[in-house]
């Protein structure tokens, strides 16, 4: 009885040395100096009262909870010692808004973080509900925070849907492709289930993750395009949506 009771209170604490290091290992790579500089300054300037914990986190980002001056934020914090950022290249060095930047680590991380704010800026103006963005500081996004209560709402991977409820979403979707394409001039580029949430209310989609999107005039707009049509039929198609990815590429393109 006694040796078990060892073994029980061992492994709670090794358990607990294990969360604190991943915290500990979240907190240290993304919250670099100069990230910690920018943070400051944010909040000097009232933009940002309290930090809260990470919602997110990737191996390119992390995104945090934090409480603005009305309202609740998402701070979306582009790691700089990113092992990702060669990929970024391929969308980046090709954007005609994007041409003049050297090809160094740190400004194309920098540049990232502005087009994902810019890109998030057209989104909306179009129509397209996504996080409002606010600011975007080097390699720090400050965004709307699409959630309740510090609970940010969940993707659409994590959402049980019935297969009606999955067509009026799936429409709404369609519909934000279509806005995305014809007002905003763009392509998501990496649209999935992993990157929409669904507000728990009702049920519509929210487009996050828009550091990658593109502009038409982009040489792979189609291609990045056509890549979007499948992952949502691939995703939707368990739900009985039987589009072809023409089909679904002509709502889009359509006038
Ligand atoms: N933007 C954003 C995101 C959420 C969010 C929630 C609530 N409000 C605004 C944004 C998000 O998880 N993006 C995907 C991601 C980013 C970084 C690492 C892993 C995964």
């Amino acid at each position: 009885e006694e040796k078990v009771k060892r073994i029980d209170s061992a492994t709670d604490k090794a358990r607990a040395r294990e969360k604190d290091s991943d915290r500990l290992k979240v907190e240290e790579n993304v919250f670099d100096v100069p990230t910690l500089k920018i943070l400051y300054t944010l909040s000097n300037k009232g933009i940002i009262k309290a930090m809260g914990g990470a919602i997110s986190t990737g191996k390119e980002a992390n995104v945090f909870y934090a409480e603005g001056d009305e309202k609740e934020l998402a701070i979306k914090i582009y790691r700089m010692a990113s092992s990702t950022f060669k990929a970024m290249d391929a969308y980046i060095m090709k954007d005609p808004r994007f041409t003049n930047i050297r090809n160094n680590r740190r400004d194309i991380i920098f540049a990232w973080t502005r087009k994902e704010l810019q890109n998030l800026k057209r989104a909306k103006s179009a129509g397209v509900r996504v996080p409002e963005p606010i600011v975007a500081e080097k390699n720090v996004l400050i965004m709307e925070f699409m959630g309740e209560e510090k609970k940010p709402y969940p993707l659409l991977k994590n959402t049980p849907l019935e297969d009606d409820e999955a067509k009026l979403v799936y429409n709404k979707i369609v519909e934000y492709m279509h806005l995305l394409y014809k007002e905003a001039n763009l392509v998501h580029a990496d649209l999935s289930e992993y990157n929409i949430l669904i507000d728990p209310a009702d049920k519509t989609p929210v487009f996050i993750d828009m550091g990658q999107s593109v502009t038409l005039e982009h040489p792979n707009a189609r291609e990045f395009l056509y890549r979007d049509v499948l992952n949502i039929l691939r995703f939707f198609g368990r739900y009985g949506i039987t589009d072809k990815p023409e089909e679904l590429l002509s709502k889009i393109q359509a006038e």
